[in-house]
């Protein structure tokens, strides 16, 4: 798949993809209460999209570990004038959010693209979406935010995770959400051990064999925390060099907190892998 469409927007997925995390919410597990007022959210958003971002992720809802569950009317309260001014000014957003609800409010508030760590498996969230022009990322995880990483167990955690995919874009198709609106992420982090994280990257080009793009989110994780010893602020370098090593596996949307770091490293390998083809 060359392209994303979301609504309007035709994304080329020539190059990859960088989406900027715009987490409005009080306890995100690594910039919580940063951006605790729309006025400050909306302000990050235009930052990191003249830093780079191809798309904004507005997120009301921390999903980490243990992260306590937000009623649908907090959720819309955080995101909607953030999604509002943002779509406003012509940036492509995207809405972190599991409730049929939120994205509802989301897409009608300008959003294209629904970004659900649950795959669109709450009930009626794959109508809501079916009823929108919207792209949609479906994501893998293991249980739910508040026990996934209590015991986390696979057969084979990519083969696991791929079935888990395959089974999500056959229910979006038959619901009427065309292929070339879809993308799949095989969730770091989220109901996964150190193990079954780097088993993930490594072979995460057999994600890419379903056709379809691939979002790796590694963004400050705990992953690279138990790598490289760095806390939570400390892994920016980390973070780069694990999106790289996503892309060079086939990844095409990388969804990151630091846009600027990205955006450079991105820059570099672009430079290298076009001069590879010739082009
Ligand atoms: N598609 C996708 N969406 C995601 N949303 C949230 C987080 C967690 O990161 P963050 O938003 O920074 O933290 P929190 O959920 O605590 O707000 N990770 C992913 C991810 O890996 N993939």
């Amino acid at each position: 798949m060359s392209f994303l469409r979301a609504g309007p927007h035709c994304l080329s997925l020539a190059r990859p993809l960088i989406m900027g995390i715009v987490n409005v919410t009080p306890d995100s597990f690594s910039d919580g209460g940063r951006l605790d007022d729309a006025q400050a959210a909306i302000r990050h958003g235009f930052k990191l999209q003249e830093e780079g971002a191809d798309i904004l992720d507005v997120g009301g809802e921390s999903t980490r570990p243990g992260a306590a569950a937000v009623p649908a009317d907090e959720e819309i309260r955080r995101v909607l004038p953030v999604i509002e001014a943002l779509a406003g000014r012509g940036c492509v957003v995207s809405v972190d959010t599991m409730k049929p609800a939120v994205m509802r409010a989301a897409l009608g508030a300008g959003a294209v693209m629904v970004n659900d760590v649950m795959a669109l498996r709450a009930s009626g969230a794959l109508e809501t979406v079916a009823a929108s022009d919207a792209a949609v990322c479906l994501m893998h995880m293991q249980g739910e935010p508040q026990r996934m990483q209590q015991a986390p167990c696979y057969t084979d955690v990519v083969e696991d995770v791929k079935r888990f995919l395959q089974e999500r874009i056959a229910a979006c198709e038959a619901a009427g959400i065309s292929r070339e609106r879809l993308v799949i992420d095989p969730g770091f982090g989220f109901g996964k051990t150190l193990e079954h994280n780097l088993a993930l990257l490594r072979h995460l080009n057999r994600l890419v064999e379903l056709g379809l793009p691939v979002l790796a989110g590694l963004s400050r994780k705990f992953m690279l925390g138990t790598l490289t010893g760095r806390d939570v602020g400390a892994r920016e370098f980390a973070g780069v060099a694990a999106h790289l090593a996503a892309v060079a596996r086939g990844a095409r949307l990388l969804r990151v907190h630091n846009v600027a770091a990205m955006r450079d490293a991105l820059v570099i390998w672009n430079a290298v892998e076009e001069q590879q083809d010739g082009t």
